[in-house]
Protein backbone atom coordinates (compact mmCIF):
# COMPACT_ATOMS: atom_id res chain seq x y z
CA UNK A 1 0.00 0.00 0.00
CA UNK A 2 1.10 3.31 -1.28
CA UNK A 3 1.59 5.83 2.17
CA UNK A 4 -0.03 9.46 1.83
CA UNK A 5 0.08 12.32 3.50
CA UNK A 6 -3.15 14.91 4.13
CA UNK A 7 -2.56 18.21 3.81
CA UNK A 8 -4.75 20.04 6.02
CA UNK A 9 -6.03 23.61 4.47
CA UNK A 10 -4.89 26.36 6.77
CA UNK A 11 -7.38 28.43 8.90
CA UNK A 12 -5.59 31.73 9.11
CA UNK A 13 -3.06 33.56 6.95
CA UNK A 14 0.23 32.61 7.42
CA UNK A 15 2.77 34.47 9.44
CA UNK A 16 5.98 32.92 9.91
CA UNK A 17 10.10 32.23 9.71
CA UNK A 18 11.24 29.49 8.15
CA UNK A 19 15.21 28.16 7.30
CA UNK A 20 15.47 25.23 4.86
CA UNK A 21 17.99 22.77 5.13
CA UNK A 22 21.56 23.32 2.83
CA UNK A 23 21.36 23.70 -0.57
CA UNK A 24 21.75 20.25 -2.14
CA UNK A 25 23.67 22.17 -5.32
CA UNK A 26 26.45 23.67 -2.96
CA UNK A 27 26.84 20.63 -0.67
CA UNK A 28 27.89 18.07 -3.73
CA UNK A 29 30.40 20.69 -5.42
CA UNK A 30 31.73 21.18 -2.11
CA UNK A 31 32.17 17.66 -1.42
CA UNK A 32 33.67 17.01 -4.04
CA UNK A 33 35.91 20.32 -4.62
CA UNK A 34 36.75 19.03 -0.78
CA UNK A 35 37.82 15.64 -1.72
CA UNK A 36 39.99 16.54 -4.92
CA UNK A 37 41.85 19.07 -2.59
CA UNK A 38 44.83 17.54 -0.49
CA UNK A 39 44.07 17.92 3.51
CA UNK A 40 40.76 18.17 5.56
CA UNK A 41 38.14 20.73 4.97
CA UNK A 42 35.29 21.62 7.03
CA UNK A 43 32.00 22.07 5.76
CA UNK A 44 29.61 23.81 8.05
CA UNK A 45 25.76 23.96 7.29
CA UNK A 46 25.98 20.99 5.32
CA UNK A 47 22.33 19.40 3.48
CA UNK A 48 22.26 15.47 4.80
CA UNK A 49 19.70 14.26 2.22
CA UNK A 50 19.77 11.12 -0.59
CA UNK A 51 21.18 13.39 -2.86
CA UNK A 52 24.19 14.08 -0.80
CA UNK A 53 24.70 11.16 1.21
CA UNK A 54 25.13 9.47 -2.41
CA UNK A 55 28.16 12.38 -2.85
CA UNK A 56 29.16 11.82 0.32
CA UNK A 57 29.88 7.74 -0.09
CA UNK A 58 30.39 8.27 -4.23
CA UNK A 59 33.87 11.01 -2.91
CA UNK A 60 34.57 8.33 -0.42
CA UNK A 61 34.77 5.76 -3.14
CA UNK A 62 37.60 8.07 -4.77
CA UNK A 63 39.73 7.76 -1.49
CA UNK A 64 38.38 10.81 0.38
CA UNK A 65 37.43 10.30 4.01
CA UNK A 66 34.28 11.65 4.83
CA UNK A 67 33.11 12.14 8.84
CA UNK A 68 29.65 13.54 9.21
CA UNK A 69 27.88 15.26 12.23
CA UNK A 70 23.76 15.55 10.71
CA UNK A 71 22.88 17.28 13.99
CA UNK A 72 25.31 19.75 13.67
CA UNK A 73 24.93 19.62 9.42
CA UNK A 74 28.56 19.38 9.38
CA UNK A 75 31.02 17.06 7.43
CA UNK A 76 34.65 17.40 7.49
CA UNK A 77 36.29 15.90 4.29
CA UNK A 78 40.08 14.43 4.04
CA UNK A 79 40.89 14.52 0.39
CA UNK A 80 43.75 14.12 -1.85
CA UNK A 81 43.52 10.20 -2.09
CA UNK A 82 42.31 8.12 -5.12
CA UNK A 83 40.23 5.02 -5.57
CA UNK A 84 40.81 1.25 -5.17
CA UNK A 85 41.31 -0.77 -7.98
CA UNK A 86 37.36 -1.66 -8.77
CA UNK A 87 35.69 1.08 -7.44
CA UNK A 88 31.68 1.46 -7.62
CA UNK A 89 29.75 4.56 -7.13
CA UNK A 90 25.99 4.33 -6.52
CA UNK A 91 24.85 7.50 -7.13
CA UNK A 92 21.15 6.50 -6.45
CA UNK A 93 18.51 8.91 -7.99
CA UNK A 94 20.75 12.08 -7.34
CA UNK A 95 22.11 13.77 -11.24
CA UNK A 96 24.39 15.46 -9.53
CA UNK A 97 26.40 13.15 -7.66
CA UNK A 98 26.27 11.17 -11.38
CA UNK A 99 27.24 13.92 -13.45
CA UNK A 100 29.87 15.14 -11.18
CA UNK A 101 31.31 12.21 -10.00
CA UNK A 102 32.50 10.75 -13.48
CA UNK A 103 34.83 13.47 -14.78
CA UNK A 104 36.13 13.29 -10.97
CA UNK A 105 36.54 9.21 -11.24
CA UNK A 106 38.12 9.75 -14.38
CA UNK A 107 41.39 11.69 -13.22
CA UNK A 108 42.10 8.23 -11.52
CA UNK A 109 44.27 5.50 -13.15
CA UNK A 110 41.92 3.09 -11.75
CA UNK A 111 38.80 1.65 -13.47
CA UNK A 112 35.51 3.03 -11.37
CA UNK A 113 31.92 1.62 -11.75
CA UNK A 114 29.37 4.97 -11.60
CA UNK A 115 25.80 3.34 -11.48
CA UNK A 116 21.89 4.54 -9.68
CA UNK A 117 18.61 3.48 -9.47
CA UNK A 118 16.43 2.87 -12.60
CA UNK A 119 15.23 6.33 -12.26
CA UNK A 120 18.49 7.33 -12.88
CA UNK A 121 19.61 4.77 -15.60
CA UNK A 122 16.74 5.97 -17.60
CA UNK A 123 18.37 10.32 -17.38
CA UNK A 124 21.07 11.46 -20.30
CA UNK A 125 24.72 10.82 -19.61
CA UNK A 126 25.84 10.92 -23.35
CA UNK A 127 27.27 14.38 -23.32
CA UNK A 128 29.71 13.93 -20.15
CA UNK A 129 30.99 10.22 -21.53
CA UNK A 130 31.80 12.01 -24.66
CA UNK A 131 33.34 14.75 -23.63
CA UNK A 132 35.32 12.63 -21.19
CA UNK A 133 36.61 10.07 -24.12
CA UNK A 134 37.70 13.92 -25.76
CA UNK A 135 39.56 14.55 -23.00
CA UNK A 136 41.68 11.24 -23.06
CA UNK A 137 39.44 9.29 -20.36
CA UNK A 138 38.70 5.96 -20.85
CA UNK A 139 35.28 5.33 -20.74
CA UNK A 140 32.63 1.66 -21.12
CA UNK A 141 29.13 2.15 -21.71
CA UNK A 142 27.78 -1.18 -19.66
CA UNK A 143 24.23 -0.52 -20.44
CA UNK A 144 22.48 1.29 -22.72
CA UNK A 145 24.96 3.79 -25.21
CA UNK A 146 24.53 7.09 -22.90
CA UNK A 147 23.12 6.05 -20.29
CA UNK A 148 24.37 4.10 -17.14
CA UNK A 149 26.16 2.30 -15.91
CA UNK A 150 29.19 3.29 -17.28
CA UNK A 151 33.20 2.48 -16.42
CA UNK A 152 35.37 5.51 -16.54
CA UNK A 153 39.34 5.59 -16.01
CA UNK A 154 42.10 7.79 -16.27
CA UNK A 155 44.55 9.89 -16.47
CA UNK A 156 43.23 13.04 -18.57
CA UNK A 157 45.27 15.02 -20.70
CA UNK A 158 42.28 17.86 -20.98
CA UNK A 159 42.56 20.87 -23.21
CA UNK A 160 40.02 21.80 -25.18
CA UNK A 161 36.43 20.02 -25.43
CA UNK A 162 32.96 20.18 -27.02
CA UNK A 163 30.22 19.86 -24.79
CA UNK A 164 26.48 20.41 -25.41
CA UNK A 165 24.35 22.63 -23.12
CA UNK A 166 20.35 22.38 -23.91
CA UNK A 167 20.21 18.73 -21.77
CA UNK A 168 21.54 19.41 -18.62
CA UNK A 169 24.03 21.93 -17.47
CA UNK A 170 25.73 18.96 -15.04
CA UNK A 171 27.69 17.74 -17.63
CA UNK A 172 29.55 21.62 -17.71
CA UNK A 173 30.03 21.62 -13.99
CA UNK A 174 31.06 18.17 -13.90
CA UNK A 175 33.97 18.84 -16.13
CA UNK A 176 34.84 21.63 -15.01
CA UNK A 177 34.86 20.77 -11.46
CA UNK A 178 37.55 17.85 -12.97
CA UNK A 179 39.47 20.60 -14.65
CA UNK A 180 41.99 21.50 -12.21
CA UNK A 181 43.51 18.36 -12.20
CA UNK A 182 43.78 17.64 -15.68
CA UNK A 183 47.04 17.93 -17.43
CA UNK A 184 46.25 21.10 -19.29
CA UNK A 185 43.65 22.32 -17.56
CA UNK A 186 40.58 22.70 -19.75
CA UNK A 187 39.11 24.76 -22.13
CA UNK A 188 35.32 24.16 -22.94
CA UNK A 189 33.18 24.97 -25.87
CA UNK A 190 29.53 24.74 -25.83
CA UNK A 191 28.15 23.38 -29.07
CA UNK A 192 24.06 24.48 -27.92
CA UNK A 193 23.17 26.77 -25.62
CA UNK A 194 23.35 26.50 -22.24
CA UNK A 195 20.25 25.71 -19.69
CA UNK A 196 20.14 26.24 -16.15
CA UNK A 197 23.01 28.74 -16.26
CA UNK A 198 23.17 30.31 -12.57
CA UNK A 199 24.66 26.40 -11.77
CA UNK A 200 27.70 26.58 -13.82
CA UNK A 201 27.95 29.75 -12.17
CA UNK A 202 27.45 28.02 -8.83
CA UNK A 203 30.12 25.77 -10.02
CA UNK A 204 32.54 28.38 -11.00
CA UNK A 205 32.20 30.24 -7.15
CA UNK A 206 32.82 27.13 -5.49
CA UNK A 207 36.10 26.50 -7.27
CA UNK A 208 37.36 29.35 -7.18
CA UNK A 209 36.38 29.15 -3.43
CA UNK A 210 38.65 25.89 -3.12
CA UNK A 211 41.39 27.74 -4.85
CA UNK A 212 40.61 26.97 -8.70
CA UNK A 213 40.86 29.14 -11.33
CA UNK A 214 38.48 29.67 -13.78
CA UNK A 215 37.97 32.10 -16.39
CA UNK A 216 34.75 32.20 -18.19
CA UNK A 217 34.77 28.13 -19.51
CA UNK A 218 38.40 27.60 -18.99
CA UNK A 219 39.89 26.02 -15.79
CA UNK A 220 44.24 26.27 -15.29
CA UNK A 221 45.72 23.28 -14.51
CA UNK A 222 46.47 23.61 -10.37
CA UNK A 223 45.13 22.06 -7.73
CA UNK A 224 42.27 22.52 -4.47
CA UNK A 225 42.95 23.80 -1.35
CA UNK A 226 41.12 22.63 1.75
CA UNK A 227 39.17 24.98 3.85
CA UNK A 228 36.07 25.84 5.65
CA UNK A 229 33.16 26.07 4.07
CA UNK A 230 29.90 27.11 4.97
CA UNK A 231 27.07 26.25 2.71
CA UNK A 232 23.88 28.40 2.12
CA UNK A 233 20.02 26.92 2.92
CA UNK A 234 18.72 25.32 -0.20
CA UNK A 235 16.69 28.07 -2.46
CA UNK A 236 14.45 25.13 -4.43
CA UNK A 237 13.42 24.23 -1.04
CA UNK A 238 12.49 27.95 0.05
CA UNK A 239 10.60 28.07 -3.07
CA UNK A 240 7.55 26.05 -1.51
CA UNK A 241 7.44 28.22 1.57
CA UNK A 242 7.41 31.61 -0.48
CA UNK A 243 5.01 29.70 -2.44
CA UNK A 244 2.67 28.59 0.31
CA UNK A 245 2.96 32.60 1.49
CA UNK A 246 1.83 33.85 -1.93
CA UNK A 247 -1.03 30.79 -1.94
CA UNK A 248 -2.52 30.93 1.78
CA UNK A 249 -2.11 35.03 2.46
CA UNK A 250 0.01 36.42 4.98
CA UNK A 251 3.96 36.41 5.15
CA UNK A 252 6.59 34.06 4.90
CA UNK A 253 10.64 35.04 5.62
CA UNK A 254 13.02 32.33 4.27
CA UNK A 255 16.77 32.86 6.44
CA UNK A 256 19.73 32.73 5.17
CA UNK A 257 18.72 33.29 1.90
CA UNK A 258 18.87 36.50 0.20
CA UNK A 259 20.12 39.03 -2.69
CA UNK A 260 23.87 37.30 -1.56
CA UNK A 261 22.93 34.03 -2.63
CA UNK A 262 25.29 32.02 -4.77
CA UNK A 263 21.64 30.09 -6.02
CA UNK A 264 19.71 31.47 -9.20
CA UNK A 265 16.16 29.64 -7.21
CA UNK A 266 16.05 32.86 -5.15
CA UNK A 267 14.50 34.72 -8.44
CA UNK A 268 11.96 32.76 -7.87
CA UNK A 269 10.27 35.14 -5.59
CA UNK A 270 11.14 37.56 -8.73
CA UNK A 271 8.59 35.68 -10.34
CA UNK A 272 5.90 36.04 -7.43
CA UNK A 273 6.42 39.62 -7.01
CA UNK A 274 5.49 39.86 -10.73
CA UNK A 275 2.23 38.00 -9.89
CA UNK A 276 1.64 40.34 -7.48
CA UNK A 277 3.24 39.18 -3.94
CA UNK A 278 5.39 41.80 -2.08
CA UNK A 279 9.15 41.04 -1.63
CA UNK A 280 11.43 41.92 0.90
CA UNK A 281 15.04 41.60 0.33
CA UNK A 282 18.14 41.52 2.61
CA UNK A 283 21.53 39.99 1.93
CA UNK A 284 20.49 36.91 4.01
CA UNK A 285 16.58 37.02 3.98
CA UNK A 286 13.91 37.15 1.46
CA UNK A 287 10.14 37.83 2.51
CA UNK A 288 6.78 36.92 0.92
CA UNK A 289 3.85 38.66 1.84
CA UNK A 290 0.53 38.71 -0.06
CA UNK A 291 -3.20 39.09 0.47
CA UNK A 292 -3.68 35.85 -1.50
CA UNK A 293 -4.78 37.96 -4.69
CA UNK A 294 -2.57 36.96 -7.42
CA UNK A 295 -2.40 37.70 -11.34
CA UNK A 296 -0.98 35.00 -13.85
CA UNK A 297 2.37 35.36 -15.15
CA UNK A 298 4.26 34.70 -18.52
CA UNK A 299 7.62 33.76 -17.93
CA UNK A 300 10.76 31.56 -18.82
CA UNK A 301 12.08 29.70 -16.56
CA UNK A 302 15.09 27.93 -18.37
CA UNK A 303 17.49 29.61 -15.29
CA UNK A 304 15.37 28.73 -12.36
CA UNK A 305 13.41 25.24 -13.64
CA UNK A 306 13.65 23.17 -9.99
CA UNK A 307 10.81 25.79 -9.35
CA UNK A 308 8.51 25.39 -11.90
CA UNK A 309 6.49 23.06 -10.23
CA UNK A 310 6.12 24.86 -7.46
CA UNK A 311 5.27 27.97 -9.95
CA UNK A 312 2.32 25.18 -11.16
CA UNK A 313 0.57 25.10 -7.63
CA UNK A 314 0.99 28.50 -7.01
CA UNK A 315 -0.64 29.87 -10.52
CA UNK A 316 -3.40 27.24 -9.61
CA UNK A 317 -4.62 30.19 -7.27
CA UNK A 318 -4.20 33.03 -9.59
CA UNK A 319 -6.51 35.34 -11.11
CA UNK A 320 -5.44 34.89 -14.61
CA UNK A 321 -4.06 32.53 -16.57
CA UNK A 322 -0.11 31.38 -16.37
CA UNK A 323 2.15 29.75 -18.93
CA UNK A 324 5.69 28.64 -18.44
CA UNK A 325 8.24 28.79 -21.34
CA UNK A 326 11.90 27.44 -21.89
CA UNK A 327 12.01 24.21 -19.60
CA UNK A 328 11.29 21.47 -22.48
CA UNK A 329 14.70 20.36 -20.71
CA UNK A 330 12.71 19.41 -17.29
CA UNK A 331 11.25 16.46 -19.70
CA UNK A 332 14.01 14.89 -18.51
CA UNK A 333 14.92 15.01 -14.39
CA UNK A 334 13.58 12.36 -12.20
CA UNK A 335 10.42 12.06 -13.80
CA UNK A 336 9.07 14.28 -17.27
CA UNK A 337 8.09 17.08 -15.05
CA UNK A 338 5.91 18.71 -17.57
CA UNK A 339 3.77 15.52 -18.28
CA UNK A 340 3.42 15.15 -14.74
CA UNK A 341 2.14 18.19 -13.25
CA UNK A 342 -0.48 18.81 -15.92
CA UNK A 343 -1.67 15.32 -15.87
CA UNK A 344 -1.81 15.68 -12.02
CA UNK A 345 -3.24 19.16 -12.13
CA UNK A 346 -5.71 18.11 -14.60
CA UNK A 347 -6.69 15.36 -12.40
CA UNK A 348 -7.62 17.90 -9.60
CA UNK A 349 -10.03 19.45 -12.37
CA UNK A 350 -7.84 22.40 -13.78
CA UNK A 351 -7.20 23.13 -17.06
CA UNK A 352 -3.66 22.71 -17.46
CA UNK A 353 -2.36 22.21 -20.66
CA UNK A 354 1.06 20.60 -21.76
CA UNK A 355 3.08 22.70 -24.18
CA UNK A 356 6.30 21.44 -25.99
CA UNK A 357 8.52 23.88 -24.07
CA UNK A 358 6.75 24.37 -20.53
CA UNK A 359 3.00 24.27 -19.83
CA UNK A 360 -0.03 26.36 -19.21
CA UNK A 361 -2.39 26.90 -15.94
CA UNK A 362 -5.69 27.87 -16.07
CA UNK A 363 -6.97 28.86 -12.68
CA UNK A 364 -9.23 27.20 -10.55
CA UNK A 365 -10.45 25.26 -7.76
CA UNK A 366 -8.40 21.57 -7.09
CA UNK A 367 -11.00 19.23 -6.01
CA UNK A 368 -10.29 16.37 -3.84
CA UNK A 369 -7.77 14.76 -5.34
CA UNK A 370 -4.60 11.85 -3.91
CA UNK A 371 -1.94 12.93 -6.22
CA UNK A 372 0.62 10.79 -7.85
CA UNK A 373 4.44 11.94 -7.06
CA UNK A 374 5.85 10.11 -9.58
CA UNK A 375 9.28 9.30 -7.64
CA UNK A 376 9.50 12.84 -7.85
CA UNK A 377 10.48 14.64 -4.11
CA UNK A 378 9.91 18.15 -6.25
CA UNK A 379 5.90 16.53 -7.03
CA UNK A 380 5.50 15.91 -3.91
CA UNK A 381 6.23 19.11 -2.26
CA UNK A 382 4.56 21.33 -4.95
CA UNK A 383 1.18 19.54 -4.94
CA UNK A 384 0.95 19.75 -1.44
CA UNK A 385 0.69 23.56 -1.36
CA UNK A 386 -2.56 22.88 -2.96
CA UNK A 387 -3.43 21.40 0.09
CA UNK A 388 -2.73 25.14 2.27
CA UNK A 389 -5.85 26.46 0.25
CA UNK A 390 -7.98 23.22 -1.21
CA UNK A 391 -9.72 21.00 1.34
CA UNK A 392 -9.25 17.09 0.63
CA UNK A 393 -5.53 17.50 -1.00
CA UNK A 394 -3.34 14.24 -0.62
CA UNK A 395 -0.22 13.42 -1.26
CA UNK A 396 1.19 9.83 -2.48
CA UNK A 397 4.49 8.60 -1.58
CA UNK A 398 5.12 11.55 0.82
CA UNK A 399 8.71 10.00 1.30
CA UNK A 400 10.12 10.79 -2.00
CA UNK A 401 10.94 13.97 -0.77
CA UNK A 402 14.09 12.79 1.13
CA UNK A 403 15.89 12.77 -1.88
CA UNK A 404 16.73 16.46 -1.14
CA UNK A 405 14.16 17.41 2.00
CA UNK A 406 13.67 14.65 4.44
CA UNK A 407 12.34 17.13 7.05
CA UNK A 408 9.68 18.77 4.61
CA UNK A 409 6.80 17.66 5.87
CA UNK A 410 8.07 18.96 9.67
CA UNK A 411 8.44 22.07 8.12
CA UNK A 412 5.88 22.36 6.03
CA UNK A 413 3.57 21.75 9.44
CA UNK A 414 5.75 24.52 11.51
CA UNK A 415 4.65 27.34 9.59
CA UNK A 416 1.28 26.90 11.43
CA UNK A 417 3.02 27.57 14.85
O1 LIG B 1 24.05 21.69 -10.97
C1 LIG B 1 23.14 21.52 -10.15
O2 LIG B 1 23.35 21.49 -8.92
C2 LIG B 1 21.77 21.35 -10.63
C3 LIG B 1 21.44 21.76 -11.91
C4 LIG B 1 20.06 21.67 -12.45
O3 LIG B 1 20.02 20.59 -13.34
P1 LIG B 1 20.11 20.76 -14.97
O4 LIG B 1 21.37 21.46 -15.28
O5 LIG B 1 20.07 19.35 -15.42
O6 LIG B 1 18.90 21.57 -15.38
C5 LIG B 1 19.03 21.44 -11.34
O7 LIG B 1 17.80 21.04 -11.91
C6 LIG B 1 19.49 20.38 -10.36
O8 LIG B 1 18.53 20.18 -9.34
C7 LIG B 1 20.77 20.81 -9.70
C1 LIG C 1 16.63 17.75 -10.93
C2 LIG C 1 16.96 17.59 -9.64
O1 LIG C 1 18.01 16.88 -9.17
P1 LIG C 1 19.21 16.10 -9.87
O2 LIG C 1 19.25 16.48 -11.32
O3 LIG C 1 20.43 16.54 -9.14
O4 LIG C 1 18.92 14.64 -9.67
C3 LIG C 1 16.18 18.28 -8.59
O5 LIG C 1 16.64 18.29 -7.41
O6 LIG C 1 15.10 18.81 -8.86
Amino acid sequence: MTESRVIAPLSRPLDAVVRPPGSKSITNRALLCAALAPGESLLTGALFADDTRAMMEAVAALGASVSIDPLSRTASVTGGGSPAEGAAVDARQSGTTSRFILPAAALFGRRTIVDGTPQLRARPFGPVLDALRQVGAKVEELGEPGFLPAAVSGPMHGGPVHVSGHISSQFLSGLLMAGPLMRDGLRVSLTSELVSVPYVEMTKAVMAAFGATVEDLSVHPGSYTPRTYDIEPDASAASYFLGAAAIAGGRVTVSGLGTASLQGDVRFADVLERMGATVTRTPNSLTVSSSGALRGVDVDMADISDTAQTLAAVAVFAGSPTRVRGIGFIRGKETDRIAAVVTELRRAGIDAVEDEDGFTIHPGLPRPTAFDTYEDHRMAMSLSLLGLRAPGIEVLDPGCVAKTYPGFFADLESLRS
